[in-house]
């Protein structure tokens, strides 16, 4: 299968990478493939003619995003809506990613699919309006939302807490938002489930959202305490982490203080659920401090 990846270096794309190699992966970055350039995104798509195009390419930068909200919302807004049209137009479907962010935080119980949305900052904003983007543009796709994405590759939580351990005996870890820490390398698997599906059965649940979510959830706090459990054991950089309330770690961007995702449609439909996060975060740390 020929599948158009969108971004190079990103997490995703790069799992993808080390993951897909069943496939014939292109993937689609810049300067050639501008998210924020709705003439480069049809150019691409339609000179590639993929079978499948995976929408992993984002602006992801989530405090920055509230002092660029425009820019956001080109990229994460807007940009999934040409590349539904593009796809649509060379009769590729699209699996688009999304994340927990499009919710409010409020409650305890992990979203489904179906309950009401209601982002608190521009990223979760931005993010929402390219799932209904994407929903008009009139291509076959599926949205999977995501969350708290690590992996070996790129930025991300587990590197960072490895990183400032390296100078450092004890960190302030918020411990009042609650998710589930999802490896890249699981989301690949995951985006190749739905491929493979789509092989055998074209259209079997397209025009659907859905979560697909590490197994398990946990807070930030007790994810750091995790890492360095992990690490320490390795002989890896460690520290003492001392659980602090949001409000003693000001940021940009508000987060939501509940974005548990119930990844339980995805595994029905596509047959396919993430390991247990603590079991895929000892598999990367192994790799990070091996
Ligand atoms: N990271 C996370 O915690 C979560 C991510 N998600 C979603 O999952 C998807 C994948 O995330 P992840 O792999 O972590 O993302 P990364 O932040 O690792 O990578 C983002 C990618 O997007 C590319 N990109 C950004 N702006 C543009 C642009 N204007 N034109 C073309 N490419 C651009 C970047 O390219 P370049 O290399 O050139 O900078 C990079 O390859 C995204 O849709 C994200 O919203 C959902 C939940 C959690
Ligand atoms: C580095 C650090 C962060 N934190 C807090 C800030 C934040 O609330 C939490 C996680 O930090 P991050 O910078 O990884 O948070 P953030 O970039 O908001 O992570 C999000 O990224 C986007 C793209 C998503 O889609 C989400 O699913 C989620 O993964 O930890 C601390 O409390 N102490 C620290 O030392
Ligand atoms: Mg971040």
């Amino acid at each position: 299968m020929k599948i158009l990846v969108t971004g190079r270096e990103g997490q995703v794309a790069r799992s993808l990478a080390e993951r897909g190699s069943a496939h014939e992966l292109v993937f689609a970055a810049r300067p050639d493939f501008d998210l924020a350039d709705a003439g480069s995104i049809a150019r691409t798509i339609e000179n590639a003619r993929p079978d499948l195009v995976i929408s992993a390419a984002a602006y992801t930068a989530v405090d920055q995003a509230e002092d660029e909200p425009e820019l956001a919302m080109a990229i994460n807004g807007e940009a999934p809506g040409h590349i539904g049209r593009a796809a649509a137009s060379v009769g590729a479907p699209v699996v688009h990613l999304s994340t927990d962010y499009v919710f409010d935080g409020s409650g305890e119980h992990a979203w489904r699919e179906e309950d009401p949305t209601g982002p608190i900052g521009v990223y979760g904003r931005t993010k929402l309006a390219g799932e209904q983007a994407l929903a008009a543009s009139g291509a076959a796709h599926a949205i999977v939302r995501t969350a708290w994405v690590y992996s070996p590759f790129g930025n991300n939580f587990v590197k960072t807490m490895l990183r400032l351990a390296e100078s450092r005996d004890a960190l302030n870890v918020v411990k009042d938002q609650y998710g589930n820490p999802t490896s890249a390398l699981d989301i690949a698997d995951a985006l190749l489930a739905v491929a493979g599906r789509w092989q055998d059965a074209p259209g079997h649940g397209t025009n659907a959202v859905y979560h697909f979510a590490g197994t398990g959830s946990t807070n930030w706090a007790d994810f750091a305490r995790a890492i360095f459990d992990s690490s320490r054991k390795r002989g890896g950089p460690s520290c003492e982490v001392t659980g602090i309330p949001s409000s003693d770690y000001p940021t940009k961007a508000q987060r939501p203080a509940n974005s548990r995702l119930d990844s339980a449609k995805f595994a029905d439909t596509f047959g396919h659920a993430a390991p247990r996060w603590q079991e895929s975060l000892d598999a990367t740390v192994a790799r990070l401090v091996g």
